[in-house]
Parts: structure tokens; C-alpha cells; sequence
């Protein structure tokens, strides 16, 4: 049968290499800070540029209206964040904002492909280290084209964990967050870490640097392409109660294996976030 999404995953794989150069050329000048839901929930001109630049180029290449967008900054403003059977691009044109306004070393681009809300493939470009991360699904998953493998750890003492606060500073979601924090720590682990990103933290379990990453507040751009790298290296990836993972549902756990990511379930405290679908007027 004709490899049909060959082309899309290649042609993915260039769009976020000219994302990134993007990106790295506007660092060098000044940054134009603006804020979403919150004072420290940070998009700056160059997200919004980004992604218009991903955006046209997937839509000249594939034809106008083939294909269905769901893009971090096109949701901001107004657009539906709604996953159906069509072809599907899922973008964070800039995974890192904050730190990309700090000149912290961690900016990533993240471009994820769907059919049938089923991921095909994921391209993760981590753009100041110029690591391109990629996997299609059933042909692995590659860093710089060397296949990566998730870590062979199975004792959580042995183990680096990542999580991230995210951008909400209520009091019930920092109290819980850092309260599962605490216990993940003192199980004892030997590292809790977070680059800042969730894409590049996804990555960092696909290559076994770490043993898994959760968070509770991410959006569907920030984790699918992430989601088809970690599980092509040989990861899984679960709900933060253990059930299967919600794309839409902004919450999950990355894992090198069932026994560490099972580990970690126990010690989270969840709490009520928006799901990315949720009707407008709910979010
Ligand atoms: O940089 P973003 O696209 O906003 O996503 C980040 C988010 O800002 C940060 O707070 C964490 O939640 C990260 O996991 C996200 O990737
Ligand atoms: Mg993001």
C-alpha cells in the first residue's frame, strides 16, 4: 500500500528546522513580551510568527483546506481546539516561551500529525541544543537520525523524574503540585529536573536521560509529537490516574516503563483542569 504520509512526516521535519532557525535569529534581537491567561504566562511575537510560518507552509504544501490546524497561538485567539478524523496538525510553534524570553537554553518546536485522532508522527526540534527529534508510528524513534531508546530502570530509586508548575499560580494547584513534588523526591529518587518544556521533556525520556516526565496543565500542542517519540522509543504514556492518555485532557504521565510510570500515579494529586475541547465558554 502507497506510503501516504511519508512525505508529510519529511517535508515536517524541514518546516520545524526553518521554525527553529526562526526562532534562534529573533533571540538575537529584542523580544516583544506580551501574556495570555496570566502575568506569567508568556507568548511573544515570534510564537505568533512561527507559527503563521508553519502554518502557510503546511498549507501550500498540502493544498488549502485539506488539512485541519490545531496551533497553540491560533487557539489563543479564538480558534476551535477540536481533534476530528481529518488530517490533523497539532503545533507549539514555540515549547519554551518563557525560557526563550530568558535565554534559557531550552526552546523546542513541536509539530505533531493525526488521522482518525490517531498520531502518526511527531517531529520535537529543540532548537538551541539543534536536536531534531522524530518518530512515525511502528518505525521508531531517532534523535539527529540515531535511533534513541528509552532507560532499562526499573527501581524508582534509581530514577530522575520531570515535572513542570506550568503557568497557574492558584494556591489549590501550586499546593498539590509541589506536594507531589515532595513525595516523588523523598521516595527518595535520585533527581527531580524540568527543562521548562514539555516537548523537550518528553524527549529527554525517549533518549533515557530521565525515566519519565508528568504534568497536570499542558495542552494537546505541548505533548503530541512528544507522545509518538517517547512510545517509538519504547515508552509509555498513560492519564495521571492510570488510564489510557487523553490527548485533549491536559494532563499525563511519560514513562520508560508501566512500573516506574505506575509508581509515580500513586503519588500524584490531582486536581480539575479545562480540557482543550471544552466548549468555549467553560474555558
Ligand atoms: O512554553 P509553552 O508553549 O507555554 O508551554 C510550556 C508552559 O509554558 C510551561 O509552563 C510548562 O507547562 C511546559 O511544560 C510547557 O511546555
Ligand atoms: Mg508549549
Amino acid at each position: 500500500m502507497e506510503d501516504q504520509w511519508q512525505r508529510a512526516y519529511d517535508f515536517a521535519v524541514e518546516v520545524a528546522r526553518k521554525a527553529g532557525e526562526e526562532i534562534r535569529k529573533a533571540g538575537e534581537r529584542e523580544i516583544r513580551v506580551m501574556t495570555k491567561s496570566s502575568t506569567v504566562d508568556l507568548v511573544t511575537k515570534t510564537d505568533e510568527r512561527v507559527e503563521k510560518i508553519i502554518i502557510g507552509s503546511l498549507t501550500d504544501e498540502f493544498g488549502e483546506g485539506t488539512h485541519c490546524f490545531i496551533g497553540e497561538e491560533s487557539v489563543a485567539k479564538g480558534e476551535p481546539c477540536i481533534l476530528t478524523d481529518k488530517p490533523t496538525w497539532i503545533i507549539d510553534p514555540v515549547d519554551g516561551t518563557t525560557n526563550f524570553v530568558h535565554g534559557f537554553p531550552f526552546v523546542a518546536v513541536s509539530i505533531a500529525f493525526a488521522v482518525n485522532k490517531q498520531l502518526e508522527f511527531g517531529v520535537v526540534y529543540s532548537c538551541l541544543e539543534d536536536k531534531m527529534y522524530k518518530a512515525r508510528k511502528g518505525k521508531g524513534a531517532f534523535c539527529n537520525d540515531q535511533q534513541i531508546q528509552v532507560s532499562d530502570v526499573k527501581d524508582i530509586h534509581k530514577s530522575i523524574i520531570i515535572s513542570e508548575h506550568g503557568t497557574d499560580r492558584s494556591p489549590e494547584k501550586v499546593t498539590k503540585t509541589f506536594s507531589t513534588m515532595q513525595k516523588i523526591l523523598c521516595i527518595p529518587v535520585h533527581g527531580l529536573r524540568g527543562s521548562g518544556t514539555a516537548a523537550t521533556n518528553m524527549c529527554l525520556v525517549a533518549t533515557g536521560a530521565v525515566e519519565a516526565f508528568f504534568e497536570i496543565g499542558i495542552h494537546c500542542w505541548d505533548i503530541a509529537a512528544g507522545a509518538v517519540i517517547v512510545q517509538e522509543a519504547g515508552g509509555i504514556l498513560l492519564d495521571v490516574d492510570g488510564g489510557p492518555l487523553d490527548l485533549m485532557s491536559r494532563r499525563m504521565v511519560s514513562a520508560n516503563n508501566e512500573t516506574i510510570a505506575k509508581r509515580i500515579i500513586k503519588e500524584i494529586e490531582i486536581f480539575p483542569v479545562v480540557r482543550d475541547d471544552a466548549p468555549a465558554e467553560k474555558q
